[in-house]
């Protein structure tokens, strides 16, 4: 649960109130508006100039940025992939966070997860754009945290795999108490959790869930 008060960065962000605390949450709102970079205030990838935000009541400003990036994990709009393997591509987030290895069955688990129905010893250079992206997302499941930071996960995707993604990351969450913030443009997938959308305009909240 976030719990966000006074927040502005640049000009681009000014929050007054807002607390999230739903399994699933989405971000919505125009290009530009400042959901990025909301996403990014969350684990501290942008610093803001004011206010605070509290993470289950902890000031995150006063937390290990590395700890704390342990715990909630962003994907990014561009992640990489890089040369070599799938399976590779999915063990370098755990070999960079210095946590063990996977198992082949655990790889093979994620894949299917976000529908991705290829061997771990595949090469990744010939995937589509939507296959890379669920690779990148898969990549950041295995890292089992406690928060997932996604921004646009599934903007590549056709609105069939979208759904299947979608709904297999929600209730991957809500089954271990985890809990998914998610930046979309698809009014399909933000229409699936009417209830929990943060919408944004010119960096400001126009309201979460039933609040407005
Ligand atoms: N580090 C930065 N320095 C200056 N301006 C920035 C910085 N990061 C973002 N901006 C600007 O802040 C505004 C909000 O950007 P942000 O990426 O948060 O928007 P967004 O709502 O996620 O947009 P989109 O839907 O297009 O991805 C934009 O005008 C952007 O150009």
């Amino acid at each position: 649960m976030f719990t966000i008060t006074g927040l502005k960065y640049r000009s681009i962000l000014d929050i007054q109130s807002l607390t999230i605390d739903r399994p699933v949450s989405c971000i919505t709102g125009p290009s530009g508006s400042g959901k990025t970079t909301l996403l990014r205030c969350l684990n501290r990838l942008c610093e803001p100039d004011e206010g605070v935000i509290l993470y289950n009541g902890m000031d995150i400003a006063r937390t290990d940025p590395v700890m704390l990036r342990r715990q909630i994990v962003m994907l990014g709009q561009s992640p990489v992939l890089y040369d070599g393997t799938i399976g590779d591509n999915l063990q370098i987030g755990l070999r960079f966070a210095q946590k063990p290895a996977a198992s082949r069955d655990r790889l093979l688990e994620v894949l299917a997860g976000v529908g991705l129905q290829k061997s771990p010893d595949e090469e990744c250079q010939t995937l589509s754009g939507g296959e890379r992206q669920r690779l990148c997302l898969a990549r950041v499941l295995l890292m089992d945290a406690k928060v997932y930071l996604l921004d646009e996960p599934s903007s590549a995707l056709d609105k069939e795999t979208e759904r299947f993604v979608i709904e297999n990351l929600a209730s991957f969450v809500r089954g271990r108490g985890k809990e998914l913030i998610l930046v979309t443009h698809s009014p399909e997938v933000a229409g699936m959790y009417p209830g929990a959308q943060i919408r944004l305009s010119g960096g400001r909240t126009e309201g979460y869930g039933d609040e407005q």
